[in-house]
Order: structure tokens, then C-alpha cells, then sequence
């Protein structure tokens, strides 16, 4: 699949500028639109490209052994209980995707909670429920600061379930792969992959997640640093460094947008956790940046490091910070108008327009 992940079409991006100077509209005029459509070409290697339509969210939900060093105020069991959330329909990311024609499906890699997937002694596990994709890995991740959290088997594991989703997703008709995410004490995952891969210091790159006060921020920022003290992640190994500081929802986004990319589909990034996915996906191939699209700019820090760092920017800023893939399910139908001006606007000669 990595392999298989190659760089934007030079000659379907030429076309695309060049119809973009015959539409009806001064040179530059949709601003950071113009460039996004004249990628999705490139990425789709025809010009026009597919409408990013209909969009399809995957969310993956992990529990964290991190969760021990106080880092959240919020319980774990939430994590479990938001995917019930999630598959009854009443959550935020369910809302938006209703607004915006989106599917939503939901991939636990690591809940603590069962689920209902455990079969009762000698029955046999009904998978069938709708909108859960049952791929967990283990129940939750290992404390990243006594151990490394996942074993680099786990990590593989994981990155595979993201990939065959992604793959599942495109083959069912979707034409753009929206990542969401669901674990209460991930964004402390989130930031020290960010520190790993982008260098930074802990404190730069550590947020105040769900909402924290003083005391447990500076818990939190200490956490990442000893994480990132006692294992020294290499960047140039990013199997290793989702290993060591990572969670599983955030290896099966990585392998989610790998998916994707390999599949020449646009996959949407929501929050922190998603663009310290993309971080991993970068590292294991870097033509995987042609096929991601910021759909929104977190307001955790590490997420404006991480999209520095991708050179991404964001559809869209709104202060958002909750995750789910709610901000980039907003920017579905930015995305889709883009593409849909090199389809429907008329040129300078159809229309008759005098040009300057
Ligand atoms: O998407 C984001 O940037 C984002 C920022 C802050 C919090 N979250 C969500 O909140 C949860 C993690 O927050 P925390 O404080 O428990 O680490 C998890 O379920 C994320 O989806 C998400
Ligand atoms: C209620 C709640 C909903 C969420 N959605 C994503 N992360 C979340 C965290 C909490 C706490």
C-alpha cells in the first residue's frame, strides 16, 4: 500500500490552472480554493476531478493507560459510552454529517469497554451491529510513561484496521474519507507524536484538550516531556514512535489516510489527534501529503505545529476543539465547491465576458 503511494499528476494540475485562467472570475479570485482544486486534480490524475462526493467520516475510538497520570478530568468509561452516542446518532459529528450528506462510521481499535463484542461463554460474537466497525487491537493502550504504549505489532495491527476502512469506505462509493477520533486523554498522545515528529518542546505543542485548569496543564506538559525523556523516539521510525507515545486511534488514522492516498481519494483531517496522525503518515510516506486536506485548524497548539510542519492550511478556524471529525465534516462542502467551479462556471469565451 505504502508503495503504491505516488506524487501529484504534474500534467492534470497544468490543466486545471489552465481552466482555472479561462473561468469567469479574475486570476487567484477563490483564493486558497484555486489551489485545493488544481491538488484534487493532481490527486485524482484528471482534471476536472471527482466531486468529493458523498464523504464518508470514519471515527476511531481508543482508550489510553496515560489516563492514569491525571492528564484529563474526564472519566474513561466516556469513551465507550460515545461510541454508543455515535452509533444512536445524537453526537455532534453525527449532526454535522447529517447536515452536510456525510455517512458516519465508527471504528473502535482500542475502547476499554467491550462494547457488546464480547460473545456471551459459547456463543459466537454477532458483529453485525450497524456503524461499528469491531477492530479493536487491545483494550486501551499501555501508561507511555512506565512503558511503551503499544508493542510495534499492535501498531501494525492498528494501522491495518485504519487502512481497511479506508479501503471498505471507497469501495462503497465514498469520495472523500473524513478522519474522526474518540478517546478521552488523547490529545496527550497527540502532542508528544507532535513533539516527536515536528522536534518541538512538550510545553509548545500540549493543549488544554476537553478544557483543564493550571495544575493539570502543567501535569500534562511534564507527562509529554517524561514520555518523550525515557524513549527517545526517532522520527525517521514512525512505527516505533507510534509505538512508544502513540494510541491506537491515532495509528488507524495514519493508516486511514494511508489508505486513502493509495487509493487517490482526499482524506479530510479533523483535530490535533488527526494531524498527529497525518505526522505519522508523512513520516511512512511522504506523497501521502498530496492527499490530505486540513479541514479545520484546531484550537490545541500542537495542531497548528503539526499543520506547519505537513505544510497544510486549514479550510476553516472557528476555535473548535472537540474532535469527533466535527470540523472537518464543516469543511465537506468547501471542499466539494472547489471542484465543483472547474465543472460549472462558464469561460471568459462561453459567456461571453470581456476579459482585461
Ligand atoms: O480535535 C481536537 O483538536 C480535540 C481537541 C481537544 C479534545 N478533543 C477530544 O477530546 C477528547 C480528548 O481530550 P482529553 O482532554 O481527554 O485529552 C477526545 O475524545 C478528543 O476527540 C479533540
Ligand atoms: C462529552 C465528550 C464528547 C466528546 N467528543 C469527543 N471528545 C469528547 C469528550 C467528551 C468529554
Amino acid at each position: 500500500m505504502i508503495d503504491g503511494i505516488s506524487p501529484l499528476d504534474e500534467s492534470a494540475m497544468a490543466a486545471a490552472r489552465a481552466l482555472h485562467a479561462r473561468l469567469t472570475k479574475p486570476a487567484g479570485s477563490l483564493g486558497a480554493l484555486e489551489e485545493l482544486s488544481v491538488r484534487l486534480a493532481g490527486l485524482a490524475g484528471e482534471c476536472p476531478p471527482p466531486l468529493p462526493e458523498p464523504a464518508a467520516v470514519a471515527v476511531f475510538a481508543g482508550d489510553h493507560g496515560v489516563h492514569a497520570q491525571g492528564v484529563t478530568p474526564w472519566p474513561q468509561e466516556v469513551t465507550g459510552q460515545m461510541v454508543a452516542n455515535f452509533l444512536a446518532g445524537g453526537a455532534v459529528v453525527n449532526a454535522f454529517a447529517r447536515q452536510v450528506g456525510a455517512s458516519v462510521t465508527v471504528v473502535d481499535v482500542g475502547v476499554l469497554d467491550d462494547l457488546g463484542w464480547a460473545p456471551a461463554p459459547g456463543a459466537v460474537a454477532d458483529r453485525s451491529r450497524p456503524g461499528l466497525v469491531a477492530a479493536k487491537v487491545r483494550a486501551g493502550t499501555r501508561d507511555m510513561t512506565t512503558q511503551p504504549a503499544l508493542t510495534r505489532e499492535e501498531v501494525s495491527a492498528a494501522l491495518e484496521a485504519g487502512a481497511r476502512v479506508a479501503f471498505t469506505l471507497v469501495d462503497q462509493g465514498a469520495r472523500a474519507l473524513v478522519t474522526g477520533d474518540m478517546g478521552i486523554a488523547n490529545t496527550t498522545p497527540a502532542a508528544a507524536l507532535i513533539a516527536a515528529f515536528t522536534g518541538s518542546d512538550a510545553e509548545a505543542v500540549t493543549g488544554r484538550g476537553t478544557g483543564i485548569d493550571d495544575d493539570r496543564y502543567t501535569r500534562k506538559v511534564a507527562v509529554v516531556r517524561a514520555a518523550l525523556a525515557t524513549h527517545r523516539p526517532d522520527p525517521a521510525d514512525p512505527l516505533g514512535v507510534l509505538a512508544a507515545v502513540g494510541g491506537l486511534e491515532h495509528a488507524a488514522i495514519a493508516g486511514f489516510i494511508l489508505g486513502g492516498a493509495s487509493r487517490r481519494v482526499p482524506v479530510i483531517l479533523d483535530g490535533v489527534i488527526a494531524v498527529s496522525a497525518a505526522l505519522a503518515a508523512a513520516a511512512l510516506a511522504p506523497d501521502a501529503v498530496g492527499a490530505m486536506v486540513a479541514g479545520h485548524r484546531s484550537a490545541e497548539p500542537g495542531a497548528s505545529v503539526a499543520l506547519a510542519h505537513l505544510g497544510l492550511e486549514p479550510l476553516i478556524d472557528l476555535g473548535m476543539r472537540l474532535g469527533e471529525g466535527t470540523g472537518a465534516v464543516l469543511s465537506v462542502p468547501i471542499v466539494a465547491s472547489a471542484v465543483r467551479v472547474l465543472y460549472e462556471v462558464a469561460t471568459f469565451d462561453s459567456a461571453g465576458v470581456s476579459e482585461k
